[in-house]
């Protein structure tokens, strides 16, 4: 370990700020971000670009989704910050170092829990952890290992070989060996895919446990539940290109719709001429208008539309809003971007 990573590790666990620069040979200030992706491009040898021009800062200790459908370039913009797979152009740096020039370094600061567990079918639990935090030329620290497998509910099954393992099982095995050298920052590509709904939460539990202790937690996801549930910012990401990155509760704030619908007393068969205007639709059974509005807007314009209506004689016997949840934003983000693109 260099001088640079010790007190970066000191800087994080102290919780002092510091903006001192980094050429006086001090460490990073705290607000730096932890990952730094700039102008990154992906071609595949088979001529495919993958990644067109991504610029992403990964702030220290947020949680960040990364949304998209598939194909979008999700898991090879991970596999290039970790190694795996590298870059045509660009560069990403890990807590300040360079991934192609320090790359020991640079990986040394991340955990990746990838999609699926390859090989170590005849190890047990216990000896592949074991391996993967030697792997990053950590001293053994089996205190550490220890408390990883109870926090995932596998220390009952650390000797039993892999293969034994249920599915959930394996996949906390995944995140354990991901966790076994004490990263940073934490990589997990698709982590509740094709898990039950108790795995899942439990994994949701143990990405918020980690991002207390301070690691800074980067997920893709198909689940938009998920993105909502857990993400402080999320980034989405479209045919290679990163269409947006917000704060969660901006973008739904930005993005959202709200919905506000009237129930009316006597059903009707259109909506009256003289509310043509409105953005109103008619339920199917002509039971209910839906009123959509911006969220963002100054006037909603709800009470000039329920003057209308009383105007027009239309009488209501309930109403009830809803906002429009993030998965709704998410489609139509990647339909416009896919418009735009038409
Ligand atoms: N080795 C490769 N050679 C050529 N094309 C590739 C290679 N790996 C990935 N691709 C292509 O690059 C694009 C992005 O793939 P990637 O796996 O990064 O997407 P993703 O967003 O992770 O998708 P998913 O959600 O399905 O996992 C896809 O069109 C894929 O077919």
């Amino acid at each position: 370990m260099d001088d640079q990573t010790l007190d970066s590790d000191a800087l994080r666990y102290d919780g002092v700020q510091s903006s001192l620069p980094k050429e006086r040979g001090m460490p990073p200030a705290i607000d730096t971000p932890v990952i730094d992706i700039r102008d990154l491009t992906k071609t595949y040898a088979s001529g495919f670009q993958a990644l067109k021009g991504v610029d992403l800062q990964i702030r220290r200790g947020e949680i960040f989704a990364l949304l998209g459908p598939n194909g979008a370039g999700k898991t090879t913009l991970i596999s290039i910050v970790c190694g795996i797979v590298n870059a045509s152009s660009g560069s990403v740096q890990a807590d300040g170092h360079d991934i192609v020039s320090e790359f020991r370094a640079a990986r040394s600061k991340i955990g990746l829990v990838p999609q699926e567990l390859s090989t170590d079918a005849f190890e047990t639990v216990w000896a592949t952890v074991k391996f993967s935090r030697g792997l990053f030329g950590k001293s053994p620290d089996p205190a550490h290992l220890e408390r990883v497998l109870r926090d995932l509910s596998l220390w009952d099954k650390k000797d039993s070989k892999i293969m034994t393992l249920s599915g959930g099982m394996k996949r906390r095995v995944l995140i354990a060996k991901a966790l076994a050298h004490e990263p940073q920052i934490l990589f997990l590509d698709e982590p509740t895919a094709g898990v039950d709904v108790e795995l899942r939460h439990d994994m949701w539990q143990m990405v918020r446990r980690l991002r207390a202790n301070g690691t800074t937690i980067i997920l893709t996801t198909h689940y938009i539940e998920e993105a909502e549930e857990m993400a402080d910012r999320i980034g989405v990401i479209n045919k290679g290109e990163l269409v947006l990155v917000e704060d969660k509760a901006t973008l739904m704030r930005k993005l959202g719709k709200k919905q506000l619908t009237l129930h009316l007393q006597t059903p009707l068969d259109r909506i009256p001429e003289a509310l043509a205007s409105y953005p109103l639709e008619l339920t199917e059974d002509g039971q209910a208008l839906v009123y959509t509005f911006d969220v963002q807007a100054q006037e909603t314009g709800i009470a000039a539309l329920l003057r209308r209506l009383h105007e027009h004689g239309i009488d209501f016997k309930d109403l009830h809003s809803t906002e429009s949840s993030l998965e709704e934003i998410f489609v139509n983000l990647v339909r416009h971007g896919r418009e735009a693109r038409a």
